[in-house]
Order: C-alpha cells, then sequence, then structure tokens
C-alpha cells in the first residue's frame, strides 16, 4: 500500500527548501554548459531526448528530487494507478487511459470485463468501421464515398485529437496514408460551426458526436445545428452522423447514429485522446494503422515511466524539475514551445491537461494544502513566438520555465537553400541559439539591450514528428502531469472548476438572475 501524504509533510520538501540555488547563467556558460548538454540528457521513448542542461539543477538537487520521488512513492503510485485502484477520489473512479494503449501490469476487472480488453474492443470497432469507410463499404444516402470527417465536441473531446490529427495532417499526406480530410467544430459559437459546414462538402461528410458525459451544451447544441443543416441540405442526418460517448450517457444506443462507439468513465476527457475520443476521428481521417502507430508510440513512454531512476524516467524527471520551479523557485508559469508548425494545437491541449489536472487547491482527501500547485501553461510554436511575446520571456520581470521541443527532420521534406541553409535548418538554428541566449543572457551597457539571462528550459528532441514519436510525446506529457500531482497529493483527475460557470450561464439562459448576473445578463441582451 502507498501513503497519501501531503507535499510540505515529507522530509525532501524540507530538504529542497535547504538546497543551494544553481545559477544557470553561470552553469551554461563556456565549457561547463558544454558538458551539461551531454550529461544531463535522458533517452525517451521512439528515440527522442529530454534534455535539461539549461535547467536550474546539478546533481545535488538532483538526488534531492530522487529522494523525493522515493519518499512520495511516485512509481508506486504510478503502478497502483495502471492496476486499477480509486486514484480519482473526486469521482471515486479508477483511471485507466494508459490501458487504452497497452497493458501495464495486472489484469483490470469491473464488474467481469477486462477493461484493456473493453478498450481493444472498441478501436477494433472503430478499425473496422473505418476500413469499411475508406473501401466505400459503408457509404451516403447517393451511395458515394465519404470524402471528410468532423468531430463534433469541446475540452478534451476536441484539443487532444484535434492536436494530434493538425501534428499528423502533412505527415499522412507526404505518406500517402491521408485518407480522410478532418475538420472540427467545439465553440458554442454560431460562427465555428457555419464556418466548418460552410467549408466543407456536407454530402460527403461524416460527423462524429463527441461527448464522454452527453450532457455538454455546446456540443449537443451543435451536434443539432449540425443536424438541422444536414436536413436543410435534403441529407438524412442518421447516414451522417456517429456517435462517440461513454455507455452510460444520454446519447448511447441511440439509433439516431448511423454508428456509436464507447469510453468509459474511467477516461478523463482531456486524457481521452487515446480512448474512442480520437481514435475514431484519427483513424477514419489516418487509418488505423497510424492510430496503432500513436498508441505503439504512447505505450512505450508509458512503459519508460515505471522507471524508479529519476535519471531513467524523462516524464518524472520532467516533473520533479516542474515541481522543484514552482514551490521552491517560485515560478508560477511555463511556456510550451514547439519548434514545428505541425504542434500549432498541441500547447493548447497541454494548457487543458496541465492546468485542467493541476489547478487545485486541496488535496486528494479534500483539505487545503498550503503550497502551490499546478503551473499556468502556455505557448506558441517558435519561431512564431520569438516575434511576439519572447521580448517579456527575455527581459521581462518574470521568469518563465520554458519546454521546447524540436526535430531534427521536417514532415514534408521539401525545403530549399537559401544563403547557405535549408529553412528546416534555420528553425533548428534558432531553437538551440534561444536555449543559450535565455540561459546565458548578454551583458551590454545600455540596460535596455542586456540580457540577464537565467532564464530556465529544458528540450524535447526528435529526429522526426510522425505517429510514434506524437505519440510518445503526448504519454509524457501526460505522465509528467500524473507524477506532479501525486507530489502534491491532489486528484489530478476531476474537474469541478468548471462546474460553477456552466451551472450559472443555464440559470441566465432560463432568466432565473439576480444581483451581478442579472446586469450582466441586460447588458448582453439576453
Ligand atoms: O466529453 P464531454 O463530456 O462533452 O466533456 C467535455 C469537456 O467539458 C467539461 O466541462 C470538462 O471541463 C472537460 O474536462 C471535458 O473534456
Amino acid at each position: 500500500m502507498v501513503n497519501w501524504t501531503n507535499f510540505d509533510a515529507l522530509d525532501s520538501y524540507q530538504a529542497l527548501k535547504n538546497v543551494d540555488a544553481v545559477n544557470v547563467r553561470e552553469v551554461m556558460s563556456g565549457e561547463s554548459g558544454a558538458q551539461r548538454v551531454k550529461k544531463y540528457s535522458v533517452p525517451m521513448a521512439e528515440g527522442m531526448a529530454y534534455n535539461y542542461a539549461a535547467k536550474a539543477v546539478d546533481d545535488d538537487i538532483l538526488a534531492v528530487l530522487q529522494k523525493l520521488s522515493d519518499e512520495a512513492q511516485l512509481t508506486e503510485k504510478y503502478e497502483e494507478l495502471y492496476n486499477g485502484a480509486v486514484i480519482n477520489t473526486g469521482e471515486k473512479r479508477l483511471v485507466l487511459h494508459q490501458l487504452c494503449r497497452g497493458q501495464l501490469g495486472k489484469d483490470v476487472v469491473v464488474d467481469g470485463v477486462n477493461k484493456r480488453e473493453f478498450y481493444q474492443a472498441q478501436q477494433d470497432r472503430i478499425a473496422k468501421f473505418a476500413n469499411d469507410v475508406h473501401a466505400g463499404k459503408i457509404v451516403n444516402g447517393k451511395g458515394e464515398k465519404f470524402t471528410t470527417v468532423v468531430q463534433i465536441g469541446i475540452g478534451g473531446s476536441d484539443l487532444g485529437p484535434r492536436a494530434l490529427y493538425l501534428a499528423l495532417e502533412n505527415w499522412a499526406k507526404t505518406n500517402h496514408t491521408l485518407k480522410m480530410q478532418a475538420a472540427f467544430i467545439s465553440n458554442v459559437d454560431p460562427d465555428d460551426a457555419s464556418a466548418v459546414l460552410n467549408n466543407i462538402d456536407v454530402e460527403h461528410a461524416l460527423f462524429i458526436v463527441v461527448s464522454k458525459s452527453g450532457t455538454t451544451l455546446e456540443t449537443l447544441t451543435n451536434a443539432a445545428f449540425v443536424e438541422d443543416a444536414l436536413k436543410k441540405a435534403g441529407v438524412d442526418p442518421s447516414k451522417h452522423m456517429l456517435a462517440c460517448t461513454s455507455e452510460t450517457s444520454p446519447l448511447a444506443n441511440n439509433d439516431k447514429f448511423l454508428d456509436s462507439f464507447y469510453m468509459d468513465d474511467y477516461i478523463g476527457g482531456r486524457y481521452s485522446s487515446s480512448s474512442a475520443v480520437g481514435c475514431c476521428v484519427l483513424s477514419l481521417a489516418f487509418g488505423p494503422e497510424v492510430f496503432a502507430r500513436l498508441m505503439a508510440g504512447a505505450h512505450a513512454a508509458d512503459e519508460t515511466a515505471k522507471e524508479k531512476d529519476i535519471l531513467k524516467n524523462p516524464s518524472l524527471l520532467d516533473a520533479l524539475i516542474g515541481v522543484y520551479e514552482r514551490n521552491f523557485l517560485d515560478y508560477a508559469t511555463t511556456a510550451v514551445l514547439p519548434y514545428s508548425q505541425a504542434l500549432s494545437r498541441f500547447p493548447a491541449h497541454l494548457q487543458q491537461l496541465d492546468m485542467e489536472s493541476n489547478g487545485k487547491s486541496v488535496n486528494r482527501f479534500g483539505e487545503k494544502v498550503n503550497y502551490v500547485t499546478g503551473p499556468i501553461i502556455f505557448g506558441e510554436p517558435g519561431t512564431n513566438g520569438q516575434h511576439s511575446f519572447y521580448q517579456l520571456l527575455h527581459q521581462g520581470k518574470t521568469i518563465v520555465p520554458l519546454q521546447f521541443i524540436g526535430f531534427k527532420d521536417s514532415q514534408i521534406g521539401n525545403d530549399v537553400v537559401i544563403e547557405g541553409s535549408t529553412s528546416q535548418k534555420k528553425l533548428d538554428a534558432n531553437v538551440a541559439a534561444q536555449i543559450v541566449a535565455f540561459a546565458c543572457g548578454k551583458d551590454d551597457e545600455n540596460p535596455n539591450k542586456n540580457f540577464d539571462g537565467g532564464r530556465p528550459s529544458s528540450i524535447i528532441i526528435g529526429q522526426q514528428l510522425n505517429p510514434e514519436t506524437l505519440g510518445a510525446l503526448l504519454a509524457h506529457f501526460e505522465n509528467k502531469v500524473m507524477f506532479q500531482g501525486f507530489v502534491w497529493n491532489i486528484n489530478s483527475f476531476d474537474q469541478e472548476g468548471v462546474q460553477l460557470g456552466k451551472v450559472l450561464a443555464k440559470r441566465v439562459l432560463a432568466h432565473d438572475t439576480d444581483g451581478a448576473l442579472a446586469v450582466y445578463s441586460d447588458l448582453l441582451e439576453i
């Protein structure tokens, strides 16, 4: 059995308070910096590496972080999780998203159902459905092939799948495995659905209504919006609409859908890309084999997350360094900066993953904690970000730890040498330069041009963004967030904080308002 103890009650918490801080500028300058870049690197799944040379850690701090990991029983807690313990205490649920991509420990059986088999069976059903659509065995009312798939969902039923689709769209085109174009409708803003519908050929589109709960206002509204548009276009919605939901939801077993695919309550929305939620749209877009490759990459990362030695476990190490920065260096934010245009929506996915999971003030037993928890996450692809918010990152008063992601090869492979280098080389040169500029700064007599440096970063480096490396990236961050939640002794798997706004919005629509809500409603003429 593991002990669920508050972070500040651990010996290693006190030890971390007393460690000697590392001056990033000093250690990253000159020969010492070059040695750190070689030394402070951990292999990740699928040939990637997590390099943390420019973080404010040294061997002494790493040793205390190892003690913290052992004392807080972080890998033991992970083991409890994948073996089926009730980790989500708020909702009294198991947490099984890793089981969608492979068996990590014991069989998890609930009410006589082997959960790994259940998730695999849904993937198999989706694979058959997708293959039949691609082969023209499942067709529209006129007997014609579907060419487009549209996901209707929000939050975890949108961000992860959308980020993954965009991450692989150009890779799939290049590798001749883009079977269907995908589009996404999430916002209840009518312009979102209208713009997507205006852009696609509705007669040849399949729409997946994705909602774990089957009760989300935005998604149900958009599903009805699309149904209405299909009817107006003279198309039978039941031949074009699918459902992806949990078996107990109001959307389940509904014959107004062409077919339905299921996840369950043990998969949190922001962790659901590996379940039917991501499987459906990605298998239709890229083919089931590509989804299987994505899952294989994620499973490989899940396996490395079992390692007790933090120097061999990149997600655990990343988590612990993040905790050190958050609780002892007082850094409140983290920027995710992928030097890959394909990862344009990955920061948005990580924003939900991290902030919805670890934006908590009470521990897993509902008691207030006396330390800070999850950081604020934001980010944009480089080099675009360099010409936007990097000014503050370089010279602002707030130090923001940076998570870079970079690849040696492009996805499309089309490149040109201009002034002696390809665009890919320019991209990679920029990320290398940024890490050193942030860490080492530059002295200048003119204070306006002076860079203090000392701004910590890490980088995940891979050969190319493909299904395997993308899967490993996805799981790396999920596992990082999980380990951090374990350190803080919070429940990373519920999200009560999003409820209040929803309840009040329903009251506005029912005209049951008072106080400030009434005045705002009047101002907006609702
Ligand atoms: O999939 P659904 O049940 O429609 O939920 C969609 C999203 O809405 C909720 O409000 C939560 O904030 C998210 O965690 C969830 O992913």
